[in-house]
């Protein structure tokens, strides 16, 4: 089932009518900007509409179901008919790691709000490791902050992280504006985010059980094993250990099986009862076999959701060469199946399903420590060397050495659409509107943003994507704008390209405009600190 049909169909159509009581003050220029298109996604469905916005507050004050003439506003409205390019909602990408401050080399404010805006992302949520210090404590929150402030281009949110000994702080952390948490159940990457064992969960669960927020988790863990001698549980088995060539795909594939994120998933969802109320979420769901598990607890009403990102759902471990770690993420692509798997849960299970929201998990870091070898792009050469880094070659294309994390913030819009093209799911119209409930409307409500985000609609910012869902372009460096050039999208052929995004009722991005692109008041994006509020919880839909 579609899961918009009952909003669409609910949905009255208001016959058009004038805008009234709008007036232009000419001494101050017009307090109201109009955009409109034959192709809007607005409620739920693709309708001729026409918005908008006050200057004055950058929200939506009115929306009229077809295309009004520039005649019916004041002399002088900015207005701009779109048509035939889709307008969206700005994508709220609530999976992102910026990295600033202590790693900015990897990944910054400035840099990366950028490739947001140039993808129509409109809202980014940061998550709460590799910047030094985390986000783990409220003076954390206030250095990322500081270091944010007058750096980004689109809006901001911040996630509070789950440690070892930070109970204390988790409170604190929902009160300055945190719109989530996470944590992690096996080693992050970095040693400054340490995992929590089963006993800090349900610490977490009990703390944090009538509070408005979203509790998430990075699920993979170990699964203990028993030896073939006995009944003996060991704790302690040679964790990720490779079994093969260190350059082969397979063999990174097969350390991180499924059965680490089914076993991680089990043991949250046996902790569930602690906070009935509490908004659980997985996120970077990769294995298909989590989705059964997910779903009967769903059913049984445990309020758990969860996310993908575009690469699980665009790549596949068959597709990755010899060496090519830009590939490399945990959890780990899988097979074609599988993504396939993930496909058919969201698009024909949409309602009943588990999978709500699909964000980038930008994961960025120097190309460096990617350890890419020389044939793969994005490969850096060793300072003084025309040929090859990293300066030890046994570990050039070494899966288990390189850093994890896929760089892909503000490609995917195009990234999906393309997909959903090539499986021909791009007619009829509800493909687009899907699009928007995984990547607008419900990662808004992931992070408390209902209200706010994630919908064309009265009373909301106006955050505005125009998208052209035909043209085509290929992925180079000039158009991955995040800081380091490295990513498995690069010389990829993308359907569907971002043409403007605009932030509360201003232009930021403009396709083909001076300046790369970047038109208006430089940096205006604002932090979201506004503390979560009690009975605004998400969706369950
Ligand atoms: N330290 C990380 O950035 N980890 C991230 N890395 C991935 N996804 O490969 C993540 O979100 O778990
Ligand atoms: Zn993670
Ligand atoms: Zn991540």
């Amino acid at each position: 089932m579609n899961q918009n049909n009952a909003a669409a169909n609910a949905y009255p159509t208001p016959a058009p009518s004038p805008p009234s009581g709008i007036t232009a003050t000419p001494s101050t220029g017009s307090p109201i900007t109009v955009v409109a298109s034959s192709r809007a996604v607005v409620s739920g469905r693709l309708t001729s509409a026409t918005i908008v916005i006050s200057q004055t507050t950058g929200k939506v004050t009115s929306i009229f179901y077809s295309i009004l003439p520039p005649s019916d506003f004041p002399l002088g409205t900015p207005y701009v008919d779109h048509s035939p390019h889709i307008l969206l909602p700005g994508l709220v990408d609530a999976h992102v790691h910026l990295n600033e401050p202590g790693r900015t080399e990897w990944e910054g404010f400035y840099t990366g709000t950028q490739a947001a805006a140039f993808g129509g992302v409109t809202t980014v949520i940061d998550m709460p490791l590799n910047a030094i210090p985390p986000t783990t404590t409220v003076e954390g929150l206030q250095e990322k902050v500081n270091a944010a402030h007058g750096k980004c281009w689109v809006d901001v949110g911040f996630y509070g992280g789950i440690v070892p000994g930070n109970l204390g702080e988790l409170k604190p952390l929902v009160r300055e504006g945190v719109r989530g948490f996470k944590g992690f159940l096996i080693d992050s990457g970095v040693k400054e985010f340490p995992a929590v064992s089963v006993g800090d969960i349900s610490k977490v669960m009990s703390e944090l059980a009538d509070e408005p927020t979203t509790v998430m988790f990075h699920a993979e863990m170990i699964p203990p094993i028993t030896d073939s001698v006995g009944d003996d549980v060991q704790t302690s088995l040679p964790p990720l250990a490779p079994h093969g060539p260190l350059n082969a795909y397979k063999t990174f594939l097969s350390s991180r099986p499924s059965s680490f994120e089914t076993y991680a998933i089990e043991a949250i969802l046996s902790l569930a009862h602690l906070a009935p109320d509490l908004a659980l979420h997985i996120v970077h769901l990769s294995a298909m076999e989590a989705i059964p598990l997910l779903r009967k607890a769903r059913a049984q009403g445990i309020n758990i959701t969860a996310e993908t990102c575009p690469h699980y759902l665009s790549l596949a471990a068959e597709e990755i060469s010899e060496g090519d770690t830009r590939h490399k993420c945990c959890p780990p692509i899988r097979d074609q199946s599988n993504q396939d798997r993930l496909w058919q849960e969201l698009r024909e299970y949409a309602a009943e399903g588990v999978i709500k929201t699909v964000v980038s998990d930008h994961s960025p870091c120097t190309p460096d420590l990617k350890l890419l070898p020389s044939h793969v792009p994005g490969h850096v050469c060793a300072p003084g060397s025309a040929t090859h880094t990293p300066e030890l070659p046994s570990e050039q294309g070494n899966f288990f050495s390189a850093w994890g994390g896929i760089s892909s913030v503000g490609l995917g819009l195009p990234i999906l659409w393309t997909e959903m093209t090539h499986r021909g799911l791009t007619a009829p119209d509800s493909a687009i509107t899907d699009l928007v409930q995984w990547c607008c409307v419900n990662t808004a409500a992931q992070v408390g943003l209902e209200k706010q985000k994630g919908e064309l609609a009265v009373g909301f910012d106006g955050d505005i994507c125009v998208f052209d869902d035909d043209a085509e372009w290929i992925v180079e460096p000039s158009t991955m704008l995040f800081r380091n050039k490295c990513s498995p999208y690069q010389g990829k052929l993308m359907r569907g390209q971002v043409r403007e995004t605009w932030v509360r009722g201003q232009r930021v991005f403009v396709r083909g405009a001076g300046n790369g692109g970047f038109v208006g008041k430089a940096c205006s994006g604002r932090l979201l600190l506004e503390p979560r509020v009690k009975g605004l919880k998400r969706t369950k839909s």
